[in-house]
This record gives structure tokens, sequence and C-alpha cells, in this order.
């Protein structure tokens, strides 16, 4: 209702049975709940209000229909991720105090902390308005926010970086799963022509992705000085959301216990990279992978970590949380593309088909495979759909700004300082932006993301079929990787992975006898759906295991 007052008009508020508990209990317990509560208000009301203990949050919906197709200036506006979105993705919006959150509850240290809380002059090249730009003014020294968006444009999202990246992590999954190697260690696929039975897909893509995708990023040593590291790094992963966002520590010993774990390994390994490495050679110009720390991204956080002087115990976290954003999304991403064409045959053989097109150029017909060329990959349609379809359905994130200026939304002016969330759900399953008659939002559909043209060839007057792939009009509806400032800088990488492991396997091997398996190990009468533990943490895991038998056809 219109206030009469002069005080701005105020969004409605989320409903809650215990003002200022139920809320909160239900985001700490059951955040699944939450979000679709928060999501059917939403449809409803362009912004809500809700308070979470502390803090005043303000939810806002994604999706075209909310008058923010508005542009964040990146160079992503492809399958890749979004460059439109809600209004949270204007550049007077940022993510630092929630990124900070991040860095405490992965065990930076208070100095090091306060060395980010000080700098409050944004990530841009520009400071923010009103802002000096740390106490060395605009590209300062103390702008370390910029410092490190400047490492993530540069050896992250960079097309330099996506290459090498690339190519190093397609030969060393190649190593771990498909060269043959008798004994324990790489060759997950096991001898070619034999049928290995009982493969669960998960657990073998994230044994064998997590392996390849670490020495891409991070060199060889972390396996070397580390070999239970897998294990460990997903015995944490599970325990990250809930480590910043939920229980306090002292309710949460067992996350606790596996945080601790897997940061020693990675500082163990930061002690012995560190001394071997030649600090003197020059950054950026460096070349984009070396055997110690491995890629320029990985060498690149430990200069920036030298540079800002950290303290011996924040260099565990800072390399934890690199393996996190690495690794905890497009492995579960992967893993629900490959189910998903292991349930339809004609989907798989489709999709096979398509990669074919994608194989580098051998020397001879009886030279060996060389590989897959990782641009072609990502510009094939189907192939670009399905991935399309499993970041709509699987990713789910409440993307958390705070406004540096007044924002107006939905008719409400919000003040400078409050705190915005958009669950990226609202867009992504919204039924009015995605469903066809057949095929509602909620709903796996292969083709969803193409569309079939037909050229005729002037001189034969032959017609053929095409398939192109298009997010046309929809684009507003879908960030999966966020936006605007903030956006995952890793996108970049996590698409020639995710399609290079798929790629890899889809062509490698013969499937069949596919069941699905309980947590427990025994059988499921159905199919895998988002792990509700996972609600808010990006990618969700999936709740059932897929069991098959493959052989290696080469
Ligand atoms: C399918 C895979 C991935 C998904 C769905 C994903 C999604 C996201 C999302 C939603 C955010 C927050 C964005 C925002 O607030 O607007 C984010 C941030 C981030 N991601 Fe990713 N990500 C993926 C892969 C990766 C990879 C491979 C890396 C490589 C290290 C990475 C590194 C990061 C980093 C460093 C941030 C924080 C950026 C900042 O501090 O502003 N991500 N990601």
């Amino acid at each position: 209702k219109q206030n009469r007052s002069d005080k701005p008009k105020q969004p409605p508020r989320l409903d809650e049975t215990i003002p200022f508990v139920s809320n909160l209990w239900q985001f700490m317990t059951n955040k699944r709940l939450f979000i679709t509560r928060a999501r059917a208000a939403l449809e409803i009301h362009p912004v809500i209000r809700c308070r979470l203990g502390p803090l005043d949050l303000h939810l806002l919906r994604g999706g075209n229909g909310n008058n923010n197709n508005i542009s964040n200036g990146s160079n992503n506006s492809n399958s890749n991720g979004s460059n439109h979105g809600p209004p949270l993705f204007r550049a007077t919006c940022h993510s630092d105090p929630w990124t900070l959150r991040i860095m405490r509850s992965a065990g930076y240290t208070p100095r090091d902390l306060a060395k980010l809380a000080r700098d409050d002059s944004g990530a841009a090249a520009t400071p923010r308005p009103g802002v000096a730009g740390g106490a060395g003014g605009a590209g300062g020294p103390d702008r370390i926010w910029h410092a490190l968006h400047r490492l993530y444009d540069s050896a992250l999202a960079s097309a330099r970086a996506t290459d090498a990246f690339a190519d190093r992590f397609q030969a060393a999954l190649h190593a771990e799963l498909v060269a043959p190697c008798p004994g324990p260690g790489p060759g997950h696929g096991g001898e070619a022509g034999e049928w290995t039975e009982g493969v669960r897909i998960f657990d073998t893509l994230k044994r064998t992705m997590t392996a390849a995708a670490t020495h891409a990023a991070l060199g060889p040593l972390m396996a070397e000085v580390n070999p239970g590291f897998v294990d460990a790094f997903w015995a944490y992963e599970c325990h990250v959301e809930g480590l910043a966002f939920g229980l306090p520590d002292w309710l949460n010993r067992e996350a606790v216990r596996a945080r601790a774990r897997f940061s020693d390994m990675c500082r163990r390994w930061y002690e012995v990279a560190e001394p071997r490495f030649e600090w003197d050679a020059s950054g950026d110009g460096a070349e984009e992978w070396e055997p110690v720390f491995g890629s320029r991204l990985s060498s690149g956080l430990a200069r920036w970590a030298r540079r800002f002087g950290f303290e011996a115990d924040s260099m565990g976290p800072v390399f934890m949380l690199l393996h996190f954003g690495l690794h905890a999304n497009t492995i579960p991403v992967c893993t629900w593309v490959v189910m998903e064409l292991l349930k339809d045959p004609e989907l798989f053989q489709a999709v096979r088909e398509e990669i074919s097109q994608a194989e580098l150029v051998r020397d001879g017909p009886d030279a060996t495979f060389k590989g897959f060329d990782h641009r072609k990959l990502g510009s094939l349609p189907l192939l670009q759909s399905v991935y399309t379809e499993v970041l709509r359905l699987h990713v789910g994130v409440l993307i958390t700004r705070t406004c540096t200026a007044p924002l107006t939304v939905g008719g409400y002016t919000l003040p400078k300082g409050s705190i915005l969330q958009a669950p990226t759900e609202v867009g992504h399953l919204s039924e009015a932006v995605w469903s066809t008659q057949e095929h509602p939002a909620s709903e796996f559909w292969a083709h969803r993301h193409v569309k079939e043209t037909e050229t005729r060839d002037e001189m034969t007057g032959q017609v053929s079929k095409r398939l192109k792939f298009s997010l046309a009009g929809r684009s507003g509806s879908f960030f999966p990787f966020g936006g605007g400032t903030g956006m995952c800088p890793g996108r970049n990488f996590a698409k020639p992975e995710v399609l290079l492991a798929v790629a890899m396997i889809v062509s490698s091997f013969e499937v069949d006898d596919v069941t699905w398996l309980k947590p427990d190990g025994s059988l499921s009468d159905r199919a895998a759906q988002n792990d509700v533990n996972y609600a808010n943490s990006v990618a969700a895991a999936p709740d059932r295991e897929m069991r098959v038998r493959w052989r290696r056809v080469r």
C-alpha cells in the first residue's frame, strides 16, 4: 500500500510465523524450502524484504519481465552465461562483503581479512566514486580487490589462459581416463575392448576430473605432496556453503575437521612449491604454465598474496578456495550432462555424431587420436543446448550484492547500502520464459535451446537441415554464472572443461546396463535429482549415483 507519510514506499516482507526467528531458522536448516517460498513470493512481487538475523535483505526477481535488461559490459553473452539479469548486476552493486565472508569461513587470518576489509575502492579499474582507492589512490598499492580481479581477467577469463588450461586438462584427463595403464594409478577406463562392470559415473568423474583440472591449474606437485587430496577435497566440498552461511563452527564439527584437513594439504603444497618457484620471472608476461605452481592463475594468486604480505596461515585457505572454484561446480555439471546422455541412447548417438566434427585432424588414417578442438566443441548446437539445459536446471544460488548507491526496482527505491539477493531459480525455472506445450520448464529437454533451420544449395537445389543454438530473448532469465562485476571469472574455463570431458567419454566408451544407486549403495527405483543438501550451493550434486558397465572402444 502507498504510505501517506514522506517515508519511501517499502516492499512487502516475506511471511514468517515467529517474527525475526522463523525465516532465519529455515534459511539455516532448510535452504531449499526457504528459496522455494521466496520464489513463490517473487512470482507476485518484483522485490520482497526479509530479515535474517541482523541482515535486512531485499530479494529480487530476475527475468525478462522485470525491465532489467542491463548490459554489464562483460564479453560474455552466449551459453557461458548472460550479460543481462536482475538490477543487482549494475556497476553500483558489489559482492565484496560476501566474498569476505567466504574467505573468513575458509580460514584467512584476521590480519589478512582486515587488509581486504579496509579497501573499499572495489574491483573495477576506477575506484568507486567518493573513495580514495586505498591509500595508494587509483591503481595504487592498496587496491587489493582490483589486483585480484585483474589477475582473474588475465589468467582466468582470457582466451590465452583458457586455451592453455583446456590443452593441459585434455591431456591430463586422457591420461586419467583413457590412456591404458596397468595397475594402480591412471587408466580408470580399463583395458580397451574389455567390459568394466560397476562403473560409478559421479565417482569416476570426481576422481579423474579433479586430478586432471588440478594438474592443469595447479601443476603436478599437489598430487605428489598429498596423494589423498582428491578424497579430502570432496569431504570438504560438501560443507563449504554451510561453513559460510549456515550453522556456527561449534555446531558443525565434521565440517570444521574436513576443512582443516584439506586446508593443511594446500598449505603443505604451498610450502613445497614456494622455495622452488622463480619469483623473479615477470608475472603478467610469464608463460601460461610451469611445473611448480602450474598455471599463471595459480602463480598469480601466490604473487598476489605475497604482494599484500599475507601470513603463512592464510596460504592454505587461499589455495583451498581456488580448488573449490575450480572443481565444485564443473564436475557436478559434467556429471549431469553425462547422465542425461546415458539415459537417452538416441540423444547419446546424436551428440556422439556432433562431437566427431570437433576431433582434431590426425596425421594419417592409422595415426593416434589427437583430441578435440575445444572451441569447435563449444560451438556445437546440440551440445551447447544440453550444457545450457543442465546449467538451467542444476545451478541454484542466491546471487548477493550490496548497493553503493540508491537503486530503483519495481517502483521501490532501495537505499544505498541495501543488501540484495536474486535467486537464480526464479529465472531458470520460469514457466513463462522456458516452457513449451510439450515440455514444462521443470523438465530436462535437450533440444530446448536449438532451432532447426533449412538452407537450400543454390547450385543443386538440395535442402539441408541444420540446428542452430539460441538463447535469444531469454538470456535475462539465465544467469548461472551471476553477472556484473562479481560474475564468475571461471566461466571460460568451465565450458571447455565440461565439454572436453563429455566428448572424451562419449567418443571413447560404449556404455550399457544403467542402474541408479542410493547413497547407501542399494538400488534406487528412480533417477537422480538435485541433492537438497546442495540448495544454494551453485551446482547441485545428484542425489543418486548412476552405475553402468562400459568398455573402451579406442
Ligand atoms: C559450471 C561451473 C561454474 C559455475 C556454475 C560457477 C558459478 C559461479 C557463480 C554463480 C559465482 C558468483 C557470481 C556472482 O556473484 O555474480 C561464481 C564466482 C566465482 N567463480 Fe565460478 N562457477 C563455475 C566454475 C568456475 C571455475 C572453473 C572457476 C575457476 C577457478 C571459478 C571461479 C570463480 C571465482 C574466483 C568466483 C568469485 C569471483 C569474485 O570474487 O568476484 N568458477 N561462480
